[in-house]
This record gives structure tokens, C-alpha cells and sequence, in this order.
């Protein structure tokens, strides 16, 4: 079935990054599923000829190199895991290649981390190699670099449907694809029965978000977040101004029959108008180097009102953090509802918290900025 919002979206997706999660590409023993992914570079050899350019975020590493090594269980070490990552990653790489090779496409493999995206050159970086890289009409095949990745230092992507929201944000596609092993987001645990898909989300809001559980496969795990994962990194694109669909990866066609407009899976409509690439990186890249709490006025006066963050509205401040670095700010209810880059450091915050501006030669000497944060370096983080 077509509908109108869907053909729209269609038209406009010019770009798509397409999400496979580890369930799509493996079979029941864990093991790469060859058919799956020829389909995938199939279908992504459909999209390049109607002229989109198409950014492929894989998982299945781990599963691949459990398969390889011949393990029978995923192993829960670290360097373990990571190991075997780097083993399946090339496996990965090369099977996609076979299935593109034959549509005249290249793929290129691009190893991200968290800290990539955190830090504005490395990111700048990246969107220019994935620029280059269309140039040469080869496909982008993206995984975390999971080498590197130290998640108790908490500064991992967590999951690669995070990381497909930020590469999504980062090249401004107007359309990012999760392709997982259920029809969508179901308004119920999906194996329970009378459960139902729900086709289209306006507002990513509390209830929705409420309605997303953990993986339910038992038996080695080798995805990461489950739905609730999803659906955080869906609010991120869609807060950016971007539309998700999330479908049925092994569904025959799938890539093709959305960019047709066809109903299938959930879409999540954009949520408002398409913030600015600096805003996004702010908004959703960088990893906060602290906290301001503040108080209801200055709440309102930044989300609702379109302003900036003055001294005299901040309550506390939490943590260590330079002029310049990005800072969480907070409301009265605790929760962050805005990220911002800060004009002033910790320090001196701390010392101006609670004043009007017109005390500030008196407290700090030299200074420079009426706002701690400026309107144009803010990003609300919508509700
Ligand atoms: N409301 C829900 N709708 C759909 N799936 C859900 C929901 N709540 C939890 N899930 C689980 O999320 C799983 C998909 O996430 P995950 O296992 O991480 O897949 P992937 O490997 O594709 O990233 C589904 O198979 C299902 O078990
Ligand atoms: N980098 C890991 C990705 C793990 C992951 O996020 O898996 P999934 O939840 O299936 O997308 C791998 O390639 O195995």
C-alpha cells in the first residue's frame, strides 16, 4: 500500500543510511548468512541506480569472527570479543564486496568510534572521506571500531544503531533505515500474540519510548540494545529533522519497496525543521564535559523562547570543563534538556552562577561574553 507522507519522504530521500543489525545477517548458529547479504548489496545496488547515495552501518562482526574461530559461545572478555571482531570484520568486508562487485561497486570499509564523532576535526574528517567516497561511487560499509572500544569508560557509541543515527546526522540523509528481525516497533512484546506493528510515529514521546524492550533472544547474544536502543537512536535523527523507518531486514525487497513509498514497518516523522550541522554536532555528538543545573526562567527562556543562557539563571555547576567545551543543561526537574558550548570554564561559572551580568567585571576582571551560552552554539533536545 502507498500512502502520501511515505511517497514524500521518498522523493526527498536523496541520501539513506541503511541500519543491518547482527539478528539480519546471521543465521540460528551465528554464523554470517551469505544469502542475506547479497540481498542487502543487492538492494543497495537498486538505490544507487534510482541515484541515491546509500551508507551501509553493519553490525555482525562478532558474529562473524565467532564463526571463523569456530567458537561455540560468544566470549565475554573484552579483549576477547574484540579480537574476534577484528577477525569477523574482514570476513564481513570481503563478503560484501563479492555482493557488490558484481553491480560494478566497491565497498569501503569506515571503522568509527564515539571519540571520532566527539572530537569536530575527526568528525569534519569523516564526512569528507564519505563525501570522496560517493565521489567514486563506492558504498560505505560503517561498524564501530571495536578494537578500540573501551565501553567502561563509557565514552562507547554503545550500539551501532547510535552510530547510524550520528552518521545520518552527519551527512544530513533525509532518510535512515533499521533493518532488525521484527516488521517494526509493535505497540507489545512482539512474541506475544495480538501484539501489533504501529505504522507511523509523529512524536517520539515517553509513552512510545515506554513501549520498546530489550533483545527477548535468549541463547548467545550477539546484538546489542534491542528495541529501546532503536528508538533512542531514532529520536536522534528525528529531533535532527531526519524521518527512520524501521522494517524487517529479511523482508525480500525491503530497501526498494520503502524508497517506493510502500507502508512498511514504522515510520518516524521528522520532528520539526532540519537543525544546522553545527547544531548537531553539539546536540548529539559530543560527549558533555559537565553540568548546569538551572532554574525555571531560564528554562523557559531557552526552550521556549528561543534564547540564551545567562549567569544569573544557573543554580550549580557539576564537573570540570574549558571555554568552549560542550556542557548538559539542566532544569529544574533534573532532566538535560538542552546541550550547549559553554564561553567560560568551569571556574569561572562557578564563581558568576546566580549573577547578573552587570556584576561580572566586579567578580571575574577581564571577561568578554554576556551569555555563559549562546543562543546560535544551543541545542534543545526536544521532548
Ligand atoms: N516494542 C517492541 N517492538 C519490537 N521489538 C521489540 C520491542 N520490544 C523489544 N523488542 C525486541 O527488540 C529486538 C530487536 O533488537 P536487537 O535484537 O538488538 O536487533 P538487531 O540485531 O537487529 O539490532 C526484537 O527482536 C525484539 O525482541
Ligand atoms: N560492532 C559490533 C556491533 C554490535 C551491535 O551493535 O549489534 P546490533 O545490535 O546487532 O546492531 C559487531 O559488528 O558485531
Amino acid at each position: 500500500m502507498l500512502d502520501a507522507v511515505r511517497n514524500e519522504i521518498a522523493a526527498i530521500a536523496d541520501m539513506v543510511v541503511v541500519k543491518v543489525g547482527t539478528r539480519t545477517l546471521t543465521g540460528p548458529d551465528g554464523a554470517l548468512d551469505l544469502g542475506q547479504i547479497k540481498s542487502i548489496a543487492d538492494q543497495i545496488a537498486r538505490l544507487r541506480a534510482d541515484g541515491r547515495k546509500v551508507v551501509l552501518v553493519s553490525s555482525g562482526a562478532v558474529g562473524a569472527g565467532i564463526g571463523r574461530l569456530g567458537l561455540t559461545e560468544r566470549p565475554t572478555d573484552l579483549a576477547q570479543l574484540q579480537a574476534a571482531a577484528a577477525v569477523g570484520q574482514s570476513c564481513l568486508i570481503e563478503c560484501y564486496n563479492q555482493a557488490l562487485e558484481p553491480h560494478g561497486l566497491h565497498a569501503a570499509q569506515v571503522l568509527l568510534t564515539a571519540d571520532d564523532m566527539h572530537d569536530r576535526r575527526r568528525y569534519l574528517n569523516a564526512r569528507n572521506t564519505l563525501r570522496a567516497l560517493f565521489d567514486y561511487g563506492a558504498v560505505p560499509i560503517v561498524n564501530e571500531n571495536d578494537t578500540v572500544r573501551v565501553e567502561e569508560l563509557r565514552r562507547s557509541m554503545g550500539d551501532n544503531d547510535r552510530l547510524a543515527a550520528l552518521v545520518t546526522n552527519l551527512i544530513r540523509a533525509p532518510l535512515m533505515v533499521l533493518l532488525t528481525d521484527v516488521e517494526g516497533l509493535y505497540d507489545g512484546d512482539p512474541s506475544v500474540e495480538g501484539s501489533k506493528v504501529i505504522p507511523i510515529v509523529r512524536e517520539l514521546d515517553k509513552t512510545v519510548m515506554g513501549l520498546a524492550g530489550e533483545s527477548n533472544h535468549a541463547g548467545v547474544r550477539l546484538s546489542t540494545g534491542g528495541m529501546s536502543s532503536k528508538l533512542k537512536a531514532v529520536k536522534i535523527s528525528t529531533e535532527a529533522g531526519e524521518n527512520v523507518v524501521i522494517a524487517n531486514g529479511r523482508r525480500p525487497n525491503v530497501l526498494p519497496d520503502i524508497l517506493a513509498g510502500e507502508s512498511i514497518g514504522t515510520l518516524f516523522i521528522a520532528n520539526g525543521a532540519s537543525v544546522r550541522d553545527r547544531k548537531r554536532w553539539i546536540g548529539w555528538s559530543v560527549h558533555p564535559e559537565g553540568k548546569l543545573r538551572l532554574d525555571a526562567g531560564a528554562e523557559h527562556a531557552i526552550a521556549e523562547e528561543g534564547g540564551s543562557l545567562l549567569a544569573v539563571g544557573i543554580t550549580a555547576v557539576e564537573g570540570e570543563f574549558d571555554k568552549g567545551d560542550v556542557v548538559s543543561l539542566v532544569g529544574p526537574n533534573g532532566e538535560e534538556f538542552a546541550r550547549g558550548q559553554t564561553n567560560y570554564s568551569s571556574k569561572d561559572v562557578r564563581q558568576v552562577a546566580g549573577e547578573p551580568t552587570e556584576r561580572f567585571s566586579e567578580i571575574l576582571g577581564k571577561w568578554s561574553y554576556y551569555e555563559v551560552v549562546h543562543r546560535d552554539n544551543l541545542t534543545l533536545l526536544r521532548a
